[in-house]
């Protein structure tokens, strides 16, 4: 049998998606929907959404990118440590600010470290968490670095907005003994879907989502 590398559809708050295609993507068999996004993200949309979402049997988990949205009622929480940034702000500064308050009240099975090598020069992401370009080099010593001495349940490859480099993704693939690869980025098409699929364990599929659903639903292979 083949394997597959699990799928996840991200949903960001901050983006408008009518009811249809909403239930589309809830129902479509995908592995997670998980909730996220990188800028005007707030407490009112993520619930908002998450009360939509609640209409469905499904599990979704929220990536927690500013401490104001960690709305409760999500199944599972992710928090996104970002591995290229140049400031420690985006790698666990404001996380032990974050913790420093909710510590007594976090419940640490709920919670997963999301490391993320940000790949994509011109995505905001990259921009916003003050993120230098990667070499190949430096970026599967990263990889060691995540899986054999930090052991990380997972590693983000994240290209948004691009489809990103299958070869050096290959190469973080077989490198990773213990962690999960997580690749997201340009996946907007079956065809897409299945050149990653081979080299990663996570396919997280965003922006197709809000250009076209039919598009969207062809990523799960
Ligand atoms: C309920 C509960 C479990 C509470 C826990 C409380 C707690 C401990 C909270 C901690 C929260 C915390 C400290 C969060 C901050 C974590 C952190 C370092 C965030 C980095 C800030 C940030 C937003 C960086 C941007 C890069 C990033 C990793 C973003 C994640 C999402 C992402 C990459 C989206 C892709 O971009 P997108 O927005 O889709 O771009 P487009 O719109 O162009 O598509
Ligand atoms: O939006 P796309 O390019 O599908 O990327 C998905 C995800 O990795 C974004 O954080
Ligand atoms: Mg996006």
């Amino acid at each position: 049998m083949t394997r597959h590398a699990k799928h996840i559809f991200k949903l960001d708050p901050a983006k408008d998606i009518d009811d249809s295609s909403l239930g589309q993507i809830v129902k479509s068999g995908t592995d997670l929907i998980l909730v996220s996004g990188t800028d005007n993200v707030t407490e009112e949309n993520v619930s908002k959404l998450l009360r939509r979402i609640r209409k469905f049997d499904v599990s979704a988990a929220l990536e927690i990118s500013h401490p104001d949205a960690a709305v409760p009622g999500f199944n599972h929480y992710f928090i996104p440590t970002v591995i290229n940034t140049d400031n420690v702000t985006f790698s666990h500064g404001m996380l032990v600010e974050a913790l420093m308050e909710y510590h007594d009240f976090i419940d640490y099975d709920s919670v997963s470290l999301l490391p993320y090598i940000i790949m994509n020069q011109d995505c905001k992401a990259f921009k916003h968490a003050q993120c230098h370009a990667v070499e190949d080099e430096e970026f599967i010593a990263m990889i060691h670095m995540l899986d054999k001495l930090y052991k990380m349940d997972y590693i983000y490859i994240e290209y948004s907005g691009m489809f990103g480099d299958r070869g050096l993704v290959a190469e973080a693939y077989e490198a990773a003994e213990h962690a999960s690869i997580v690749y997201g980025g340009g996946i907007v098409s079956e065809d897409t879907a299945r050149r990653m699929d081979s080299v990663s364990d996570i396919m997280v599929v965003g922006n197709i989502i809000y250009d076209d659903v039919e598009q969207a639903l062809e990523t799960i292979i």
